[in-house]
């Protein structure tokens, strides 16, 4: 994936030996090294944290952390001599001055030309702080390079929140300077879906509510909780997956072509698209909105006897919605999304439902069951990598029967290792400056403004749970929801 001259960088990474560093940030960071997108002699990482490690006692951690990765065990090894540890805990601001000397001295021998990321991989509570202080205590590049800040998830736990979090990083950055993570946006088949659109005139000629009878995005998960119950139970499906993934992928489906693709045109579209999504009073939540928690099933213990999980948990660990936008090119065409854990299978997939023929003049040579379906568009995000259309055709028989068959290109298992993982990617996009796959705050602002609505009703409302069976495929009253409309989820019912 290396794309011209290698960026010359110095990270600082906070949160330096936490779970996501160890397990996707730096084999991510590895991967662009070895591919030649960042500079192998002209890089440098600071990790920080508040633990005293020396230098080799980090050292020793990346290598164990990209060893997976490496060619031979020397590459690794080779990497990780770029890396220095720092004590440093983010609320003592004299820390921010030693941090400003290590790293002047680290440019001057790395010949990183003032070029500084900042990735803040802790708890959300800290990313304002963080901000503030690199900027108030120096720490900010001032001969040059580029600065810039790359924020974790969640991004706020509701509208206030997040404008809070916003205004305290934007008090010390500028706003393209910020890189808000949503790692959906790193995936592969997201990626593809301005293509598929925008690239394929037959496509985008039919993208609307003509066209398209309802629109079905799903991000189920076969895990569980596992060990994050003291985040996630504060935190539930609609904000850890509905508010950001699932909607960042909605406003690409649902957007208008910007006029070319680069960022700030394809945010502007990003974001009409997410403020013409109607928002619900109490009573539209309750019609439009469900939400789950997943009892015991085979081999699977209760959400709420879950390690961490309060017995009486009233948390979600599903949500489903239907969106219904306010524009010309959607009128009556619903989406609608769901995410869950502990689900049958673990699926990401878009279902593009389109309209059947008006007319079905076969339907007198054709074996009942059988008519004439509508074409289903299928985008596969996880962990199947593709995209498959459903078209009519004759079947082979004597005499003219239809048939329903998948036009299909499911990426084989070589290629799907080599697509750059998702972190990979938008590493090389901070390196480059692009934030095409970022989310911009006025995204993240109406995602919440929408969310706001269903979370406060359910925060009221204690939910009658546990509703659905590990392993099942959530509520009934998800299915309900589409029913309502004489639609029905598209997997795992109709998938042939
Ligand atoms: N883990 C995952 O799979 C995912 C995580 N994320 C997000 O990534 C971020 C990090 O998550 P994760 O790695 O799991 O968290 P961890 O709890 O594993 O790591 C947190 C890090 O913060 C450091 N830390 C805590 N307090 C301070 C302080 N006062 N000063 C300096 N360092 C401090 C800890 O080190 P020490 O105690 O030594 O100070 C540790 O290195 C979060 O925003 C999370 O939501 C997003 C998606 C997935
Ligand atoms: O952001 C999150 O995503 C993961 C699912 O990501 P995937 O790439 O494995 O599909 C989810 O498990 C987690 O709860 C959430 O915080």
């Amino acid at each position: 994936m290396a794309t011209g001259t290698p960026t010359r960088a110095l990270f600082m990474l906070f949160g330096g030996t936490g779970d996501l560093a160890l397990r996707k940030l730096y084999p991510a960071i590895f991967n662009l090294y070895k591919k030649g997108s960042l500079s192998n002699d002209h890089f440098a990482l600071i990790g920080l944290s508040r633990k005293e490690l020396t230098d080799d006692e980090f050292r020793a951690k990346i290598i164990d952390s990209v060893s997976s990765e490496a060619d031979q065990p020397e590459q690794a090894q080779a990497f990780a001599s770029h890396f220095y540890w720092k004590s440093h805990d983010v609320t003592n601001n004299d820390h921010y001055s030693e941090l400003s000397d290590l790293a002047d001295q680290l440019e001057a021998k790395y010949a990183t030309e003032g070029n500084r990321v900042f990735y803040v991989s802790m708890a959300p509570r800290f990313f304002g702080i963080v901000a503030q202080s690199l900027h108030d205590q120096g720490v900010l590049s001032t001969n040059g390079g580029f600065n810039r800040l790359v924020i974790e998830k969640p991004f706020g736990r509701d509208y206030a929140s997040a404008k809070e979090l916003n205004d305290a990083l934007t008090s010390a950055f500028n706003e393209n300077q910020i890189y808000r993570i949503d790692h959906y946006l790193g995936k592969e088949t997201t990626q593809a879906i301005p293509v598929l659109r925008f690239g394929n005139p037959m496509l985008e000629a039919v993208w609307n509510h003509e066209y398209i009878k309802d629109v079905q995005v799903t991000l189920a998960e076969k895990l569980g909780v596992e060990d994050r119950a003291g985040y996630y139970d504060t935190a539930g499906a609609l904000r850890d997956m509905i508010q950001n993934h699932t909607l960042q992928i909605v406003s690409y489906l649902a957007m208008d072509q910007p006029n070319s693709f680069v960022d700030t045109e394809i945010r502007r579209e990003k974001v009409k698209a997410l403020e013409s999504m109607e928002i619900y009073d109490a009573e539209g939540v309750k019609q439009n909105f469900v939400r789950g928690q997943y009892g015991a099933g085979p081999d699977s213990v209760p959400y709420r006897e879950e390690p961490g999980v309060p017995s009486d948990s009233n948390n979600d660990t599903y949500a489903a919605g239907k969106i219904v936008f306010n524009n010309h090119r959607w009128g009556d065409t619903p989406f609608y999304i769901r995410s869950g854990k502990k689900l049958a299978d673990k699926q990401g997939r878009i279902d593009i439902e389109f309209k059947k023929p008006l007319v079905d003049i076969f339907a007198k040579g054709t074996k009942q069951p059988a008519e004439l379906q509508g074409n289903v568009l299928s985008f596969y995000i996880d962990p199947k990598i593709g995209v498959t259309l459903s078209v009519n055709t004759k079947d082979s028989e004597q005499g003219l029967h239809t048939e329903t068959i998948d036009l299909n290109y499911l990426q084989g298992a070589d290629r799907a290792a080599q697509v750059p993982l998702p972190y990979e990617r938008l590493f090389h996009d901070i390196l480059t400056g692009d934030g095409t796959y970022f989310a911009s705050w006025p995204e993240v602002a109406a995602a919440w403004k929408f969310v706001d609505p269903v979370q406060k009703l359910w925060d009221q409302e204690p939910g009658d749970f546990p509703n659905y069976e590990s392993g099942s495929m959530g509520p009934k009253a998800a299915d309900d929801l589409l029913a309502r409309d004489d639609n029905q989820w598209y997997w795992p019912h109709n998938v042939h």
